[in-house]
């Protein structure tokens, strides 16, 4: 029997103040800062999660159609894990780290650097991996000893509800809260001083918070949207090719903000690549997506509506799919032959089970229009032979990239993710959750026998800089030009190159040299 779902409702703007004061204040009674309270939150969280298992899968059906499966996968056993892999390391994290290359002079003075809790934090989450974006983030504020406040999307309510709910049976609701709501609730938790705030959502929604943050300069993460390209070349295995690019568009309903928004390909190849794609869908959903109970739903009419309205836009041709379901919120898997990198479909991010395919001259097309319709995208899926890979990744930017792959730089749990330039800024998950969430604070400690050798620092000053300069002023190894310059004794013993590696290969040179000199010499005596 499904589980009753707690209702969504909005929290009373008039109490959003007087909560976040709460929550603010704690953070000063240092409740949040031993490393054993945060490890015991955590693991209250983590038996929240287990005991509401039911409910998320429930929430996630309802809000997106989200199979179980990929509710396991991608929600539930990913924070699951995340909290079980903090649990074991956050001691080794949190420890005073020792820093390197620190020069003698200064090694005294016992420099070091502390891991300290940024302070009362606020995290604003996604719809459409409503558990996972906004609890993974969650995690790493616990786990670095803050206070958090934590606003789910309103797009998932009911997620939000659960999460809601999990929250206040399993942690301290002196520390850590949710508020729900929309746009005029986020306002007023905007309006309110944060020690950092952590936004996963659109791009332009990313603007409103960075501008919100800006008086205060208060710090941003932003986990933002991008429109990714995928470039398959000749040379590139098309049937894996198209079993893994349509999982990257198929997995949650192509609702995956790293997922490829298009996919650029070489002209030779694109009836093969369509033909493979055709073939993938029918072993992917033997009785067609509509069907497959493993298929999931757009999240909202509103989401509908758009993805609907790119498609209509286009001036490409279906070639795959196509069909669409308003009452359920269903749009089957689509792939549109396009041929003007204008296109809507390209440029516009579609954030759903749109598959666009622009055949190309060459790989050095793809790479300039790749980098025309996004210069800084989320995610990079390059696949071809080694030497367009690397031409790939070099030329084009993005926040993270699987080669021969869809996402799965994404999925692997303690790989740092975030995006770049407008497509994000930071990073999380794993050890950089934890980094993401404190200070790292450089401290010193002078000891008073020191006085003496500090007295080169004190005025008056006359005389005290040929001291100085002994100590503390370094030689560069280059010259005007840039070229680097060789000691004699480094000249010697690298045999007049300069490097380490290209002394072994000459002595290596002359060595064989000296035996074949040899041999020669002995069959000229024994003649
Ligand atoms: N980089 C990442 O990890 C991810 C990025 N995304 C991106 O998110 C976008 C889709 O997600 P949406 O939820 O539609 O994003 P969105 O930006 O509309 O909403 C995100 C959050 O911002 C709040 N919000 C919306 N409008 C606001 C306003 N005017 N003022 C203050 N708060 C506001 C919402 O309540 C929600 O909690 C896509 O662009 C996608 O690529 C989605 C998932 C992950
Ligand atoms: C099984 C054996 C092996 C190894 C097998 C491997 C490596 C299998 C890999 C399976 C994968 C990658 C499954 C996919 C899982 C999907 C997950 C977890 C989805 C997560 C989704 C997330 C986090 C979504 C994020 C969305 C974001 C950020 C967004 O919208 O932006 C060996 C090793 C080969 C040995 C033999 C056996």
């Amino acid at each position: 029997m499904a589980p009753n779902l707690p209702p969504f409702a909005n929290t009373p703007i008039d109490d959003i103040p007087k909560i976040v004061e709460e929550v603010r204040s704690t953070f000063f009674t240092q409740k949040t800062k031993p490393i054993e309270f945060r490890l015991r939150q955590l693991r209250k969280l983590y038996w929240g999660i287990v005991d509401h298992e039911a409910e998320i899968i429930e929430a996630c059906k309802k809000d997106l159609g989200k199979s179980v499966y990929e509710t396991q996968l991608s929600e539930i056993k990913w924070v699951e894990n995340d909290i079980i892999f903090v649990n074991k390391n956050l001691e080794k994290w949190a420890k005073v780290e020792k820093p390197e290359d620190i020069p003698l002079t200064n090694y005294f003075m016992r420099p070091r650097i502390r891991k300290d809790p940024l302070g009362c934090v606020l995290i604003i989450g996604t719809f459409n991996f409503p558990i996972n974006l906004t609890f993974g983030p969650l995690v790493g504020a616990i786990a670095g000893g803050n206070t958090a406040i934590v606003k789910p999307s309103e797009q998932a309510p009911a997620s939000a509800a659960v999460m809601q709910k999990i929250l206040a049976v399993s942690v301290d609701p002196s520390c850590y809260r949710v508020i729900n709501g929309g746009i005029p609730e986020t306002q007023a938790l905007l309006a309110e001083k944060w020690d950092k705030i952590f936004f996963t959502g659109s791009a332009n929604v990313g603007k409103i918070i960075a501008k919100a943050a800006a008086p205060t300069l208060t710090p941003v993460t932003l986990e933002l949207g991008g429109r990714n390209p995928a470039i398959v070349t000749k040379k590139a295995d098309i049937h894996l090719a198209a079993r893994r690019l349509l999982w990257g568009k198929i997995f949650n309903a192509g609702q995956v903000c790293i997922s490829q928004n298009y996919i650029l390909v070489d002209k030779d190849v694109v009836p093969t690549l369509v033909a493979e794609l055709k073939s993938a869908m029918a072993d992917f959903f033997p009785n067609g997506a509509k069907e497959s109970p493993d298929y999931g739903r757009i999240a909202s009419n509103q989401q509908f509506s758009r993805i609907k309205k790119m498609l209509d836009n286009t001036s490409g041709k279906i070639v795959i799919g196509g069909t669409m379901d308003a009452e359920q919120r269903f749009i089957e898997p689509t792939v549109i032959e396009v041929s003007d990198p204008s296109d809507s479909l390209l440029t516009e991010e579609s954030f759903g089970p749109l598959i666009p395919i622009m055949p190309v001259e060459n790989l050095d097309e793809a790479i300039r229009i790749a980098n025309s319709v996004h210069a800084t995208p989320l995610g990079l899926y390059p696949f071809g032979s080694k030497d367009e890979v690397e031409k790939i990744l070099t030329e084009v930017r993005s926040g993270g990239a699987s080669v021969n792959d869809a996402w799965t730089h994404g999925v692997i749990p303690t790989l740092a993710f975030g995006g770049v330039g407008d497509s994000g800024s930071g990073s999380y998950r794993g050890r950089a959750s934890f980094d993401c969430f404190v200070h790292r604070r450089s401290v010193t400690t002078t000891p008073r026998w020191m006085e003496k050798l500090l007295a080169v620092r004190y005025p008056p000053y006359e005389g005290k800089y040929e001291q100085y300069a002994k100590m503390s002023v370094s030689k560069p190894n280059f010259d005007r030009e840039g070229n680097i310059k060789f000691g004699f004794i480094r000249y010697i013993l690298t045999l007049g190159s300069g490097s380490a590696k290209r002394g072994i290969l000459r002595a290596a040179a002359l060595a064989v040299l000296a035996v074949a000199l040899q041999i020669a010499l002995g069959r000229t005596a024994r003649a």
